[in-house]
C-alpha cells in the first residue's frame, strides 16, 4: 500500500481539516468558507488579513486566488515541492504548488487530460506563476537522463519567448505582449516528454511605436547590450540603441531592474539547448533591420544593409517601400506612395516581419519540444492569457483581449457548473438551478456570424468604397444598437451621453462596462502589407523570410483573413482544446500600481475582483453547498460530539454521520445527505460543529499525541496555535532537508517511516509523567521526535499537576527547593527526598504564627559547647528557644547566609548579622529547607566542607 492510500484510509488529511477550517487573524483560506459570502467588502477584508501576513493565496473551492507580492517569498523552494507533491489538496495551505499536483496526479490516475488557466491584468503575476508551476513539474516529476534535455526545453523556452514577446511597460517591467497555452505531454509513467506552445496575438505594433517610459521587445536591448562584437559587426549594427529610432520613443531604453545583458547570455544559452542552428540564427537578420528607425525614406544608408540581412535586391525593396503596386483590369500600375503613406508602409513591412518570425519563432521551439514517439501521451496545458483590460483609452487590441475573457469567463461558468451538476448527480442530490449571470449573450453580440460586432467590422473592412471607423460604428448602431450590452453616444441616455465620445461604443462585459474608442479599428483589423512589399519578402534570400512569406500566398486571390477573424477563429480552436480537458484556475490579482511589497490598494483591487469575475465564482461555486466531506472523514473528525457515535461507530459511516447530525441538531435545511459526502449548505454550521468540537476535545483531554500533533491546531490562541505548528513542520521540513537533495522515491519512503512511527507512537505514548518509555525514533525522525517527546511530557506534567491534591503540591514545593539545595551536594540526599516531610517536630509549638519545630543542638561560636533547644520558624523570625523561653531571635532580613557540610553531618551554620549560628538537627534536610521557604533564601545556602 502506498503512503497516498494509507493516508487516505486513515484519514489523516483531517489532521488539517482543522486549518482549513481555521477562523483566525490570517483570516480564512478558502473563501467559501467566509460568513458572508455575497459581500465584497469580506471579500476584500479576507484577502487583505492574508497578503499582510505574506500569504498571498487563497482558494475559492478549487480556484486559486494569488495577490503578487512583489517580492521574493521563501515559498518557492525545492523542500517546498516536496512538501506539496502528492499530498490531498486541502491538506497543506493553499499554494500553486497544490494546482500544480492535483492536476498532475488526477491525470496520472485517470490518464486524462488536463488545464491550467491562468489569468489576471497585466503585472498580476500570470508569468510568474506559470514560470513556477513549470518548473514545479520539471523537479517533482520523474525523469531519466534522456528526459532531461526535454525538461530543459521546456524550461527554456521561457527565456526565448520572454525576451522576442515581452516588453517593458508602464504597468510591467516583463509584460507578456502576446497570450500563451503551452501543452506540457507526460508519458504514462508522468514523465514530462514533449510540449506544443501556441501563441496568440502578438503586440505588433510596439515594433514600430511605443509609448512614453514603454520599450520595444526585449530582444532588441539585449542584442545592442550584449551581443558580441563580431554579431553587431555582421549585422551593421552599433550597440548604442539610441541610434535606432524603433528603439527610443518611450525614452527609457534603459531599465534599472533589466540587466538586457544578462538576458542576452541566457536566450543564447536557450538558443543552443532549443536545437537553434547557426542558420537559425538568422532570424537576427530578419528581426533588426526593419526595425532601424533609419530605414526612413529617402535615407537609405541603412537600407544598403537591410538588403544583404534581408536578401532583397537594393532597388526593388526601395521601389517597394516607395510605391504601391495597384491591378487595373489585367495590368499593374505602380503608383508612388506620398509621406506619410510610405511611412505606413515601412512600419507595416516591420510589423510584419516581427509578427510573422515570432510565429516562426514559436513553431521551430515546437519542432524541438516535439515528442516523436506515437504512444499515448497525457497533457496538461499552461493557458498564460491577458486578464480584462480597462484603459484609459481602449482599443482594437482591448477589444480582443476583453473578448478573450468573456470567452474563457463562459467556458469557467460552464465548467464550474458541469462540475457542481456532475457531483450533485453522482452523489444522488437533487439539482438545483444556481442562479448567475450567463455571458454567453456578450459573446454573442461579439463574434455572431453576420450579425456580431466582428462580422460588420470585417465587411466594412471588405467591402468596396470609402469605409472608415466611423461609418463602422454607425453600422454597429445600425445592427447591433438594440442589443442590451451594447451603447453608443447616440443611443445612450441623457445620463450616460457625457461619457461617451461620439467615436466610442461601449461594451457591458460580464465584468463591467468597457468604452471603446473605434478610431484605427478598420487598419488594426485590415493589418495589410502592400502586395508589392510582400512580393518582396517572398522572393527573399533569407530563408527566414521566406518561411514567414510563402510564395502561395500571393497565388490566392483570397483576401486574407482579417486580424478579428483569425483571432476568433484561434480562439475557437482554444476552446475546444480547453473543453477536452479538466480545468484548474488561477486568478492573479495585482496589489497596486507602483510594484510595492505589503501595499494593498483596496480600490485597484476590488475592481479586479469585480473584474477577475472571483464574486461570481464565489457564488456560482457556494450557490449549492459551501462544504462537502466524505462520511469517513466527517464523522472520524466529531464522533466525539454524539454518545453514539463516540468512541467507536461500528456501523457504515453514513448511518453514523446522519446519528451524529441528528444528536447535533442540524435543520433540514442545514445540509444533504449524498451516496459517499455530506453537504453542509452554510459555513456557519461547520463553524457551529468545529467549536463544539474544540470544547469537546479539551473536556475529552484527547491523547497526549493529538495534542501535540494535531491538536495544537486547535488551542484557543491563534498565536500557540501558529507557533506550535511552524515548529512541528520546521521539524519536519528541516529533516527533509537535511537529506537534500532527495529523490521523489525518498521523499516517499520518508514519509512512509515517518507515518509509520507516527503511528506507532500514538498507541505507545507514556502514560505517565514518570514514565521514561518514549518510542526510540528512527534516525531521520530524531529531532521531531524529541519535539514531541517534550510536548508530550509538559502535557502529562500538567496533567500530572492538576491531579495533585494541595498537602502534595506543598510537599512538592518542598522537595523542589532541597533539590536545589542539596542536590549532589550533600549526603544522605537521596534518603530524604523521597521521605515525606512533616509539617512540623513539635506539634505543641504549633500555632497561627509558628509554621514549623524542632529539636536542635546548639553549639557555641567555637563548636564545642552543645546546648539542647528548640528551633522554631514563623514567618518572619527563627527563634531559639529553651523550655518556653526565647534564647536568640533571628530576623530572616539579618539572615546573611547558610553553609552545611557535605559529609553525612547533620550541621547547618546560620551567617547572621554579630556572628554565625551553629545548629545541629535530625532532620536537615527538612529543616533547611523550611527555613529557606519562609525566608525566600535558598539562593544563599552553600554545601561547603568544614561544617
Ligand atoms: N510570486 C511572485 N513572487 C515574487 N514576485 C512576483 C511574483 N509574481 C509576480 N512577481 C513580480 O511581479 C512582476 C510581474 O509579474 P508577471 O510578469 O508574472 O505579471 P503578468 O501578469 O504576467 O503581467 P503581463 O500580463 O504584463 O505579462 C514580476 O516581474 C515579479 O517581479
Amino acid at each position: 500500500i502506498s503512503y497516498k492510500q494509507l493516508k487516505v484510509e486513515d484519514n489523516t488529511d483531517i489532521i488539517m481539516e482543522g486549518a482549513l477550517i481555521a477562523r483566525d487573524r490570517v483570516g480564512v483560506q478558502d473563501f467559501v468558507l467566509l460568513d458572508s459570502h455575497t459581500s465584497e467588502a469580506a471579500f476584500l477584508n479576507n484577502l487583505r488579513k492574508r497578503y499582510q501576513e505574506n500569504l498571498i493565496y487563497t482558494y475559492i473551492g478549487t480556484l486559486l486566488v494569488s495577490v503578487n507580492p512583489y517580492k521574493e517569498l521563501d515559498i518557492y523552494t525545492v523542500t517546498q515541492m516536496q512538501l506539496y507533491r502528492g499530498v490531498n489538496f486541502f491538506e497543506l495551505p493553499p499554494h500553486l504548488y497544490a494546482i500544480a499536483d492535483n492536476a498532475y496526479r488526477v491525470m496520472c490516475s485517470e490518464y486524462n487530460n488536463h488545464f491550467i488557466l491562468i489569468s489576471g491584468e497585466s503585472g498580476a503575476g500570470k508569468t510568474e506563476a506559470s514560470k513556477k508551476i513549470l518548473q514545479y513539474y520539471a523537479v517533482t516529476c520523474p525523469t531519466t537522463e534522456q528526459l532531461q534535455v526535454v525538461r530543459d526545453r521546456l524550461l527554456l523556452s521561457n527565456p526565448v519567448l520572454e525576451a522576442f514577446g515581452n516588453a517593458k511597460t508602464l504597468r510591467n517591467d516583463n509584460s507578456s505582449r502576446f497570450g500563451k497555452y503551452m501543452d506540457i505531454q507526460f508519458d504514462f509513467k508522468g514523465a514530462p516528454v514533449g510540449g506544443h506552445i501556441l501563441s496568440y496575438l502578438i503586440e505588433k505594433s510596439r515594433v514600430v511605436h511605443q509609448n512614453h517610459g514603454e520599450r520595444n521587445f526585449h530582444i532588441f536591448y539585449q542584442l545592442l547590450e550584449g551581443g558580441e562584437k563580431d554579431l553587431l559587426c555582421w549585422l551593421g549594427l552599433e550597440r548604442n540603441p539610441q541610434k535606432y529610432a524603433y528603439l527610443i520613443q518611450g525614452r527609457c531604453a534603459k531599465v534599472f531592474s533589466i540587466n538586457d545583458k544578462n538576458d542576452w547570455k541566457i536566450v543564447r544559452k536557450a538558443f543552443s539547448i532549443i536545437d537553434f542552428t547557426e542558420k537559425d540564427l538568422e532570424v537576427w537578420k530578419s528581426k533588426v533591420h526593419p526595425v532601424d528607425g533609419n530605414l526612413l525614406l529617402p535615407i537609405l544608408r541603412a537600407v544598403f544593409v537591410s538588403l544583404q540581412l534581408l536578401g532583397v535586391h537594393l532597388s526593388i525593396l526601395q521601389e517597394a517601400l516607395t510605391h504601391r503596386k495597384i491591378e487595373a483590369r489585367s495590368e499593374e500600375v505602380l503608383s508612388p506612395l506620398n509621406v506619410d503613406l510610405a511611412f505606413y508602409a515601412r512600419d507595416a513591412v516591420a510589423k510584419a516581419i516581427y509578427g510573422r518570425t515570432f510565429t516562426w519563432l514559436v513553431n521551430k521551439i515546437n519542432g524541438s519540444l516535439a515528442n516523436k514517439d506515437s504512444t499515448r501521451k497525457t497533457v496538461i496545458g499552461l493557458l498564460d492569457i491577458y486578464g480584462f483590460e480597462v484603459l484609459d483609452t481602449n482599443s482594437f487590441e482591448q477589444f480582443c483581449i476583453n473578448y478573450c475573457n468573456e470567452k474563457l469567463q463562459q467556458l469557467l461558468i460552464e465548467m464550474t457548473l458541469k462540475a457542481e451538476q456532475e457531483e450533485y448527480e453522482m452523489e444522488g442530490i437533487e439539482w438545483e438551478p444556481i442562479p448567475y449571470f450567463n455571458n454567453k449573450i456578450i459573446c454573442d453580440l461579439v463574434e455572431q456570424k453576420h450579425k456580431g460586432i466582428i462580422s460588420i467590422l470585417d465587411e466594412e473592412c471588405l467591402r468596396p468604397g470609402e469605409a472608415t471607423d466611423l461609418s463602422f460604428l454607425e453600422k454597429l448602431e445600425e445592427k447591433v444598437g438594440d442589443h442590451a450590452h451594447f451603447v453608443t453616444r447616440k443611443l445612450a441616455d441623457q445620463k450616460t451621453r457625457k461619457s461617451i465620445d461620439w467615436v466610442d461604443f461601449r461594451l457591458l462585459h460580464y465584468a463591467g462596462e468597457v468604452t471603446y474608442c473605434a478610431v484605427g479599428f478598420l487598419e488594426k483589423n485590415n493589418d495589410l502589407l502592400y502586395r508589392n512589399l510582400k512580393e518582396v519578402l517572398c522572393n527573399s534570400k533569407n530563408g527566414i523570410i521566406r518561411d514567414c512569406f510563402l510564395l502561395s500566398e500571393l497565388d490566392s486571390r483570397r483576401r486574407p483573413e482579417t486580424v478579428a477573424t483569425q483571432f476568433k477563429n484561434s480562439l475557437m480552436s482554444l476552446i475546444e482544446i480547453l473543453m477536452s480537458k479538466e480545468p484548474s484556475y488561477i486568478r492573479c490579482i495585482k496589489p497596486n500600481e507602483n510594484k510595492e511589497p505589503g501595499m494593498f490598494d483596496d480600490c485597484l483591487i476590488r475592481h479586479q475582483v469585480k473584474y477577475l469575475g472571483l464574486m461570481e465564482h464565489l457564488r456560482v461555486r457556494r450557490a449549492g453547498f459551501a462544504y462537502r466531506r466524505k462520511y469517513e472523514h466527517f464523522l472520524q473528525r466529531y464522533k466525539s460530539l454524539c454518545p453514539a457515535t463516540w468512541p467507536h461507530w461500528h456501523g457504515p459511516a453514513a448511518e453514523g454521520v446522519e446519528r451524529l447530525i441528528k444528536h447535533i441538531g442540524y435543520k433540514p435545511e442545514e445540509y444533504k445527505l449524498g451516496r459517499t459526502k455530506i453537504f453542509i449548505r452554510f459555513p456557519k454550521t461547520l463553524f457551529a460543529t468545529e467549536d463544539a468540537f474544540e470544547i469537546r476535545k479539551h473536556m475529552l483531554g484527547m491523547v497526549p499525541l493529538e495534542a501535540c500533533w494535531r491538536g495544537v491546531l486547535a488551542r484557543k490562541e491563534a498565536k500557540k496555535r501558529t507557533w506550535a505548528v511552524e515548529i512541528i513542520r520546521k521539524f519536519i521540513k528541516g529533516f527533509i532537508n537535511r537529506k537534500k537533495p532527495l529523490c521523489p522515491e525518498n521523499i516517499e519512503f520518508v514519509r512512509l517511516v515517518q507515518y509509520k512511527y507516527l503511528m506507532k507512537l500514538r498507541d505507545h505514548i507514556p502514560r505517565n509523567v514518570l514514565d521514561k518509555s518514549w518510542l526510540q525514533p528512527p534516525s531521520i525522525l530524531e529531532e521531531i521526535s524529541e519535539m514531541l517527546q517534550k510536548m508530550c511530557t509538559r502535557n502529562l506534567v500538567r496533567k500530572y499537576c492538576r491531579g495533585l491534591t494541595p498537602e502534595r503540591k506543598v510537599q512538592l514545593q518542598q522537595k523542589a527547593v532541597t533539590s536545589a539545595i542539596f542536590r549532589g551536594k550533600k549526603e544522605g540526599y537521596q534518603q530524604s527526598i523521597n521521605l515525606p516531610f512533616a509539617d512540623t517536630r513539635l506539634s505543641e509549638y504549633m500555632s497561627p504564627y509558628s509554621q514549623y519545630a524542632t529539636p536542635v543542638v546548639k553549639y557555641d561560636r567555637n563548636g564545642f559547647k552543645a546546648r539542647e533547644r528548640l528551633l522554631v520558624l514563623t514567618q518572619s523570625s527563627a527563634y531559639v528557644v529553651e523550655m518556653a523561653k526565647i534564647k536568640q531571635k533571628i530576623d530572616y532580613a539579618t539572615l546573611k547566609g547558610n553553609s552545611a557540610n557535605p559529609s553525612g553531618a547533620a550541621s547547618v551554620a546560620w551567617s547572621v548579622q554579630g556572628g554565625d549560628v551553629i545548629l545541629q538537627c535530625e532532620h536537615i534536610f527538612e529543616t533547611v529547607t523550611k527555613l529557606c521557604m519562609l525566608a525566600n533564601k535558598q539562593n544563599l545556602v552553600k554545601v561547603v566542607k568544614g561544617r
